[in-house]
């Protein structure tokens, strides 16, 4: 699949489109101009195309409100949208929901659980919940995704004294009762202390690697940069970006910036250079170097008599990338 960018995102500072449009071929999960405009005229999710290929961890990131929960929830049925059409696992949806939904694990809020029984009893009962279930197998079924969940060992213990992340680890279990080809989780690692974050991290991978496409939602840009494969960022309801996050790195190109005091005059002999998107913030001039020898830059600017206290070449962080497209910053802590 190839990196796109589209939108409104793509301001001033923006650099221009990497690829053209992702191609949809073997998706777990296609949108085509998804749209939910609520009651009361509030477009919440505007026009989204999403691709998302076979086998990835796709990162759905953007800031609160940016509408990842109504896309996930229209996804999965739960909400209709008033635009656009979708694919689940290459079914036409809302039409293929009950022949896709088995092949589909979701957390979406959070599965409520009985305090007082056990993991394992909760499972139990989770499983007993599914007609399509077979009651024979159960303890195994549920014995194997404990094992899945590395909650083998805290099988009977009660709920209420799991740790948070060992109850997302179960709520995680629960949505594996079944074989599933795709896990949907919004916002997995919410409220949970760094070392249940870890610990579902390591489980996304864990499923990924058995070979389930995995899309789950996140504000945190350093959770989807450690955790992902695959990246869409939302912004404002639109989707401002989505790719292969390496390619959404690498496709960016190299900036020259440059620390000085005449920033305006460093940036107007950039720009007399032939670089492009040349601009001045406060004591840094910032431009795309392009193909000239960053020396000959600098000896430019000296020779214009700019006063050069720092020099340095480099691609922007992802975060960088996603700041221009969205024109906010992201949770980068945890
Ligand atoms: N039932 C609803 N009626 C009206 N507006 C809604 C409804 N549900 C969500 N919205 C609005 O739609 C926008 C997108 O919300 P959504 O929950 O999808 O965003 P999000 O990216 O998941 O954010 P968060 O992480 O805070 O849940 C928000 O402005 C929200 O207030």
């Amino acid at each position: 699949m190839n990196a796109t960018l589209t939108g409104e995102g793509a301001h001033e500072a923006a650099p221009p489109p990497l690829a053209p449009a992702a191609s949809t071929g073997d998706c777990a999960i296609v949108t085509r101009g998804l749209t939910k405009r609520f009651r009361g005229g509030q477009v919440a999710v505007d026009d989204l195309h999403l691709a998302v290929p076979r086998g990835a961890v796709y990162g759905f990131l953007g800031p609160n409100g940016s509408g990842k929960t109504t896309t996930i929830r229209m996804l999965l049925g739960l909400v209709a949208p008033t635009g656009g059409g979708w694919e689940l696992l290459g079914r036409p949806m809302p039409a293929g929901l009950a022949a896709a939904l088995p092949g589909v694990g979701a957390l979406v809020e959070g599965p409520a659980f009985y305090p007082y029984l056990s993991g394992a009893a909760n499972l139990l009962r989770y499983d007993a919940a599914d007609p399509t279930a077979d009651g024979r197998t159960a303890r195994a079924r549920v014995a194997a995704v404990l094992d899945r969940v590395g909650l083998s060992a805290a099988a009977g213990k009660r709920y209420r004294a799991y740790s948070l992340g060992m109850r997302q680890r179960l709520a995680i279990a629960a949505t594996l009762l079944g074989p599933r080809e795709l896990l949907v989780l919004d916002e997995p690692t919410n409220g949970l202390d760094p070392q249940g974050t870890r610990e579902v991290r390591a489980l996304v991978k864990q499923v990924a690697a058995g070979g389930t496409t995995v899309f789950v939602s996140s504000h945190l840009l350093a959770e989807v940069e450690q955790m992902c494969t695959h990246v869409g960022v939302m912004r404002g309801g639109r989707l401002a970006a989505q790719g292969p996050i390496a390619e959404l790195r690498a496709g960016r190109a190299p900036l020259v910036r440059v620390l000085t005091p005449d920033a305006a005059r460093a940036a107007a002999v950039l720009e007399r250079l032939g670089l492009s998107g040349a601009r001045a913030a406060g004591e840094e001039a910032v431009a795309e170097i392009g193909d000239l020898p960053p020396e000959r830059a600098c000896a430019e600017l000296v020779d214009a008599g700019v006063a050069v206290r720092g020099f340095t070449v480099a691609r922007p962080s992802l975060e960088e990338v996603f700041v221009g497209l969205t024109g906010e910053g992201f949770d980068v802590e945890n």
